[in-house]
């Protein structure tokens, strides 16, 4: 491939005479990558800077260098560039032929409920005859094969080359905050935006909840002209997207509990039997869904909203929310002929855990313990809230290990005694192993009570004393006598 055919967006104006024709073999901004005549982008990064491993990269064999620093004397043509991040997104857009162009493209965004919303979305058009690739936090699936995923929004190249991989007619993409502000989807435009909530979370990178929602409001600049954004209006920060739109002309497709929406909620139950009623200018219709849970519901009510719009009948797209096979890790249920109902989620921010609580007492929970931790390096301002919020809506909350990430146990352990003794109401205590948390809510839930462990979902957790890594779901089944727990979920991997 010639250099500079990929290089139309990331270098205004003449390219100098020593890159005219150079061909490269591939692209990446990872030094470790490098093959015989890749092109390396020097990106400056959050841990590490790129612009530091430009030497090995050339070592390996890189016959160009794009960076932002000025760099002077390399054995090959460098080119300076304002933004490298930026410019990779560029170039790797036209490097796999702009992928994304030949699709139709919806992106969703929101602190939660981008998952649930994208597999709901996907059971929907694939039910119906749309071929769908999905990319998201747990997994991608491309062509229906699943590919492991590293970040909600992967990085700029690999996206593009999942794009460029897929034979599927519509991708719907869980879009993050970090993926926005960190260029990972430069120049790739969307047919259908979704915007779900915006609550506290990853302050540790936006800083303030303003910038928080400017970062997901990039999503919606990235609307082609002829798109529809999705928007919930019952979200104080969806009000504010509803009139920076409106402000631009943007067609925005709004559903909320006003009966100025263009979709209004009229009714719902959240428990035994779930539903959600809508007016869609006087034509009633009801979502029913396996799932309970007004989040969900809200949910459902955003993939209703962006399903009608393709050729699929209304009834069509009831039928299929309402058999809807679930999210794995999102309200898994567990239960035994008798004792207590146990609930495997992925909340991690207060609002989130509110939800699951407030469905756990709508279904008729007696007594909740809930069991969860904190992601080590990130957000840390969140924790006291989620705390509050759990001790209110708990009988016993028992705090122990998430993700440890680059924090320490002792630390860890420290402030989850802290954080309990100033923001609980004195009904938690702290078991920093996971496995003994989940344990003792089990050996102490009686019929009736829940059990509602958060924060992991699918992923595994390090259980102490060096022993292998574990899932929630392989931990509960285990204590609840081996492997023969009854699983009344919604999901069944
Ligand atoms: C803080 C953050 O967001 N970091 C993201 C960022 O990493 P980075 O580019 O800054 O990486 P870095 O390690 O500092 O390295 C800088 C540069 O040096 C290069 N390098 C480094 C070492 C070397 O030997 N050679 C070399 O060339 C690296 O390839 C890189 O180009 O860009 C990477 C590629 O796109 C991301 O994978 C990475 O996500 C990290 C792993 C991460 O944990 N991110 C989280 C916070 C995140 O993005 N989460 C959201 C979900 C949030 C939500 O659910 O709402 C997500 O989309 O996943
Ligand atoms: N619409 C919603 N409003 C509030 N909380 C929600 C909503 N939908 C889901 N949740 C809660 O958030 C958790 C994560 O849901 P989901 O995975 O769908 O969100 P997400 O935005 O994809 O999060 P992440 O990208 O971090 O995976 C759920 O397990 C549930 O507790
Ligand atoms: N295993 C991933 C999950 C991302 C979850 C996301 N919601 C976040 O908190 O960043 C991580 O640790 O980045």
């Amino acid at each position: 491939m010639i250099l500079k055919d990929i290089l139309k967006e990331a270098i205004n104006g003449d390219l100098p005479k020593d890159v005219e024709h150079i061909s490269i073999t591939g692209v990446t901004d990872n030094s470790k990558e490098i093959k015989k005549g890749f092109l390396f982008v020097a990106v400056t990064g959050y841990k590490s800077d790129g612009h530091n491993y430009i030497n090995d990269a050339i070592r390996l064999g890189a016959s160009a260098v794009i960076g932002n620093r000025d760099i002077k004397g390399l054995e090959v043509p460098y080119l300076r560039v304002e933004n490298s991040r930026k410019a990779l997104g560029q170039i790797a857009k036209r490097f796999y032929g702009d992928p994304s162009n030949q699709k139709i493209m919806i992106g969703i965004t929101g602190t939660n409920g981008k998952t649930t919303t994208s597999y709901m979305l996907q059971q929907i058009l694939e039910e119906n005859g749309v071929t769908c690739s999905v990319i998201g936090t747990i997994q991608h699936i491309i062509n229906g094969n699943k590919v492991d995923s590293h970040n909600t929004t992967p990085g700029t190249m690999e996206l593009n080359s999942l794009l460029a991989e897929s034979r599927d007619m519509v991708v719907i993409m869980e879009v993050s905050s970090h993926g926005l502000a960190q260029y990972r989807l430069e120049g790739i435009e969307f047919d259908f935006c979704v915007f779900t909530n915006l609550y506290h979370d990853h302050l540790d990178f936006h800083g303030t909840m303003k910038d928080y929602f400017l970062a997901k409001l990039l999503l919606f600049e990235k609307l082609k002209p002829s798109g529809l954004a999705v928007i919930n209006g019952d979200d104080f920060w969806g009000g504010k997207l509803q009139e920076y739109l409106w402000e631009k002309n943007v067609s925005a497709f709004v559903f909320g509990k006003s009966n100025r929406c263009d979709l209004a909620i009229t009714n719902y139950n959240t428990a035994t039997n779930p539903f959600i009623l809508l007016n869609e200018n006087h034509d009633f219709v009801k979502i029913e869904l396996p799932l309970p849970g007004l989040h969900n519901l809200y949910n459902a009510t955003a993939a209703y909203s962006v399903a009608k719009m393709f050729p699929i009948s209304k009834q069509e797209i009831l039928t299929s929310l309402k058999r809807f096979s679930g999210v794995p890790g999102r309200f898994e249920i567990y239960k035994k002929a008798t004792g207590p109902t146990i609930v495997i989620d992925y909340a991690h921010t207060a609002d989130a855990i509110h939800h699951m609580l407030q469905t756990a007492k709508e279904c008729g929970a007696k007594k909740i313990y809930h069991i969860f931790g904190f992601r080590g390096g990130r957000d840390t301002t969140k924790r006291a809230e989620m705390v509050k919020v759990s001790s209110e809506h708990s009988d016993v909350l028992i705090l122990t290990m998430d993700d440890l990430n680059s924090d320490g146990i002792e630390g860890m352990e420290s402030t989850l005694n802290k954080l309990l003794s100033d923001y609980s109401a004195g009904n938690g205590k702290v078991i920093p192993d996971r496995t003994f948390a989940i344990q003792e809510a089990l050996q102490a839930g009686k019929e009736g009570d829940w059990i509602i462990i958060t924060g992991k979902g699918i992923e595994k957790y390090e259980q102490k004393f060096g022993l292998p890594t574990i899932s929630d779901k392989e931990t509960v089944l285990y204590l609840q006598n081996k492997d023969q727990g009854d699983f009344i979920g919604y999901f069944d991997q």
